[in-house]
């Protein structure tokens, strides 16, 4: 099990679909509030880490824990739940349910865990107010332009205060000022909160925003690129 100060640790993780070695032995620890930025060419395996690391995909062989809790041992019942409860996701196509307004998306993750509809409301205020999004709170996803919605998904990753935050290529889709205005918002909002952050990019100005980032290459993280935990 890793330390106290880690928030998430994939030890020897290897993947294969069918014949196709994606992933050859990763060892990778994040640590609590850190924000950690995977890159590498296409096809080196950053998704498929991503995945295995968000409990969406079992490793072939390895292990993956967040926090004190093993992952590819669990159940799919249990990893749904810790998903739901303990993850945040953003994703390069912001992902928001188009019948709702931005606030009912970023309320939604506390509401799909019980918490009252006037306290969700709230909550969620607040975020979108930090961000900087408040005044398109109560349009729809395509009335709104793709930086604001992009921002609606940052809230909604964080508005449960979850451990961690996957962002797969989240500013893949917008110029480079709405990129930019969506990673000050991913990282202020992990900040506050504590959350740690692993995000997939390809472009050099977006890992910049991160504390660490981490080479991937044909499946594998060379070894003295990982910081190693403190107390592990
Ligand atoms: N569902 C799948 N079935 C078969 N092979 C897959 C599948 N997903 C990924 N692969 C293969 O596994 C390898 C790693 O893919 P992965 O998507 O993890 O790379 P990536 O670094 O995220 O690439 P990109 O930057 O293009 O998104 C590639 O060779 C890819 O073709």
């Amino acid at each position: 099990m890793p330390g106290p100060h880690v928030a998430l640790s994939g030890r020897g993780l290897r993947h294969t679909y069918g014949k196709e070695e994606a992933l050859a032995g990763v060892d990778i620890d994040v640590h609590v509030g850190e924000v950690v930025a995977l890159m590498g060419p296409s096809g080196s395996g950053k998704s498929t880490l991503l995945h295995l690391l968000a409990g969406l995909l079992r490793p072939t062989n390895g292990e993956v824990w967040l926090g004190k809790s093993r992952l590819d041992t669990a159940s799919e019942s249990v990893r749904a739940s810790i998903r739901l409860r303990r993850m945040g996701f953003v994703f390069q196509f912001g992902d928001l349910v188009p019948e709702l307004t931005l606030a009912e998306n970023v309320e939604l993750p506390l509401r799909l865990t019980g918490c009252s509809r006037v306290r969700a409301r709230h909550t969620a205020g607040r975020l979108l107010e930090a961000l900087g999004i408040a005044a398109v709170a109560d349009r729809r996803v395509n009335e709104v332009s793709g930086g604001q919605a992009q921002r609606a998904a940052v809230a909604r990753a964080l508005v449960h205060s979850p451990e961690i935050v996957f962002a797969d290529e989240p500013t893949g889709s917008l110029d480079t000022v709405a990129g930019e205005q969506v990673m000050e918002a991913l990282v202020g909002a992990a900040r506050e909160t504590g959350a740690a952050v692993v995000l997939v990019t390809h472009e050099l100005s977006v890992a910049a925003f991160a504390d660490r980032d981490l080479q991937i290459r044909d499946g594998r993280i060379p070894r003295a690129a990982t910081i190693p935990a403190a107390d592990s």
